[in-house]
């Protein structure tokens, strides 16, 4: 595995008004590695991706992406071009169109709307979008509207809209919610074949089995702090993790 920082998160302190969403929280996650947020309801997980995507601004600490570029000073869009992907709990995917546009347009995303309409994608461009069809499993789906797609097969599209940027990191915020127990083991499979030694994978989620077999590291939060982190054995084992979340 490599051991290269990725997200480097130091001293991190994110308040609203007077309520401390993230208090003192330091994190380093590496490239080739799959970690795993977990924590009770409003232990902060949420709001720290919205730091590191830039939609929340931290109110002190640092955040870096390769310990160069400070994430807590620049814009949604530019941390998106940086090479962040988001996946964000509910798929928002584009139902009325065809699954292979919803990636086509997935590619061309931060053109402005002339550029879109008129842009021919290049045969790299399309060769990416074919590799992502069949690394998502829907390359025979390809021109059903995404309406008619499982609930599943729409976060493995929207996995698949983050994909076709290839994102240094990837932040999946509860991918298997609502999945089915088929689709499930079918993410887990996808995730699997996403690691690579040059992308780090941030996944928060509740389903303990899920996160026991897609993730290294788990990291816990509690009310803004970190608990504990550590294996998922490790993390079980925690008698502070017992007694705010696990052993609930
Ligand atoms: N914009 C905001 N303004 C005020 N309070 C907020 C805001 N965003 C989040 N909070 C509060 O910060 C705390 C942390 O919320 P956050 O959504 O990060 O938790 P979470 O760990 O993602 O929880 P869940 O598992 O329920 O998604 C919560 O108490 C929440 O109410």
């Amino acid at each position: 595995m490599s051991q290269t920082i990725a997200l480097y998160i130091n001293g991190l302190n994110v308040r609203f008004g007077g309520f401390a969403a993230i208090t003192d929280l330091t994190l380093e996650i590496r490239y080739g590695e799959s970690r795993a947020l977990i924590g009770p309801n409003g232990a902060g997980k949420t709001t720290l991706m919205d730091v590191i995507t830039g939609k929340t601004r931290p109110n002190s600490g640092e955040v870096f992406l390769d310990r160069k570029l400070d994430l807590a000073t620049r814009g949604e869009a530019e941390i998106a071009r940086s090479g962040i992907g988001r996946k964000f709990q509910k798929p928002s995917v584009f139902e009325a169109l065809p699954v292979a546009q919803n990636l086509e347009l997935a590619v061309r995303r931060g053109l402005g709307w002339g550029e879109m309409v008129m842009s021919r994608l290049s045969v790299a461009q399309r060769e990416r979008i074919e590799e992502v069809l069949v690394t998502i499993g829907l390359q025979e789906d390809r021109q059903r509207k995404a309406a008619e797609l499982s609930h599943g097969q729409k976060q493995w599209l929207e996995i698949g809209m983050l994909l076709v940027a290839e994102p240094k990191v990837l932040l999946l915020d509860e991918p298997v919610a609502g999945m089915t127990e088929a689709e499930s083991e079918r993410t887990v499979e996808l995730i699997a074949s996403l690691r690579s030694p040059d992308r780090a994978i941030v996944v928060v989620e509740h389903d303990m089995e899920f996160v026991d077999r897609v993730a290294d590291l788990v990291s816990v939060l509690h009310e803004g702090r970190l608990l504990g982190e550590g294996s998922m054995q490790a993390v079980r084992t925690n008698p502070k993790v017992i007694q705010v979340y696990l052993g609930r």
